[in-house]
């Protein structure tokens, strides 16, 4: 029997030793070049991920609260206000109903981060003050990372300064797609430096970097240059979060950690919505990187509905019955 089938999920202890940041790297272009993704090996894998019963009934409901406490609760929209976002960081504090929290004696669940564009930021600080809940911030021209470069990193330090202490980066497909890994470092680095303390993540959006191959590489980079996360998507492509490219950079990360000894976080984004596709992620991290993964600091579901699915299942895991989904309303 797998670790997986049994169900088990280690336990978050709240005084966990703080993983040490990635300082990142010089940049390697020989450990760049040779990693490749095998594409037709990497799908027939991602394939077998979501028809299995991966976790025991019995341990569900512990599953489901581990991926809440793993979500960066978010609103990235034209029309949000500060009552929505109000909204949104009650829920985080509150994700799921009391009582249900009590049944499953799971007190004191709040979600990892809430997730905002820069005008946001204050009003969350403010609602989630004295929640030890950190405020994540997109950021550098979010979602297509086109403004001027100095704009961008101005836009970093803005955001710091008004609280943030998350900041979700977005890089320049274009230096991927043209190969310029060099580039890429470089603006990574810069990225970071401008962070200072907030921690940064590093969106890749995969979905606009042609190949599997580009997404191995352009993981390693900015994992070399200071990444604390690597991010799929702004949920704004086309095509974001998927098995297969979440295969591609678990195992760069997996790589990363080998070689240099730095852990370095993953968050899947974009359109991750269901609660069984929650916990088909945390299954396939528990297998390819193991449970020191599975806990907020190296692993954030970037998602805007995916709480509401979770709280329904828990609902129904504890009184059998589900509710209306608008019973469970965000935003
Ligand atoms: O980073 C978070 C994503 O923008 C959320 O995407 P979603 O609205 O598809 O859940």
């Amino acid at each position: 029997m797998t670790a997986l089938e049994t169900g088990q999920l280690p336990q978050v202890s709240a005084t966990h030793n703080p993983e040490p940041r990635n300082p990142g790297i010089p940049l390697d272009m020989d450990w760049v070049m040779r990693a490749r993704a095998n594409r037709s090996a990497i799908e027939r894998r991602a394939a077998t991920l979501p028809g299995r019963r991966s976790v025991k009934k019995e341990h569900q409901a512990a599953w489901l609260a581990r991926a809440i406490s793993c979500i960066d609760l978010t609103t990235l929209s034209g029309d949000d206000t500060p009552g929505r976002v109000l909204r949104l960081c009650t829920k985080a504090r509150n994700p799921v109903r009391a009582d249900i929290l009590d049944t499953l004696g799971l007190p004191n669940l709040t979600t990892g981060a809430v997730c905002v564009y820069h005008d946001m930021i204050g009003d969350a600080v403010r609602a989630l003050d004295g929640t030890g809940i950190p405020v994540a911030a997109v950021s550098t021209g979010f979602p297509a990372g086109l403004s001027p470069f100095h704009l961008r990193i101005a836009e970093i330090e803005e955001s710091v300064k008004a609280g943030a202490e998350e900041i979700d980066i977005v890089i320049s497909r274009r230096l991927v797609l043209r190969g310029d890994w060099q580039g890429l470092y470089d603006e990574m680095v810069a990225f970071r430096k401008a962070c200072g303390p907030a921690h940064v993540k590093a969106i890749l959006a995969t979905g606009e970097l042609g190949t599997l191959q580009n997404v191995a590489r352009a993981s390693l980079v900015c994992m070399m240059a200071g990444a604390d996360f690597i991010k799929t998507s702004t949920g704004k492509e086309s095509v974001n979060a998927t098995l297969p490219v979440s295969l591609v950079m678990i195992r760069a990360i997996r790589d990363f950690y080998d070689r240099t000894g730095f852990r370095v976080g993953y968050k899947p984004a974009g359109g991750i919505s269901k609660a069984k596709d929650a916990v088909t992620y945390l299954a396939l991290i528990k297998e390819e990187l193991g449970d020191r993964w599975l806990r907020p600091d190296l692993f954030r579901f970037g998602a805007s509905s995916l709480l509401g699915d979770i709280e329904r299942q828990l609902e129904h895991h504890v009184t059998g019955a589900y509710s209306a989904s608008w019973r469970h309303p965000i935003g």
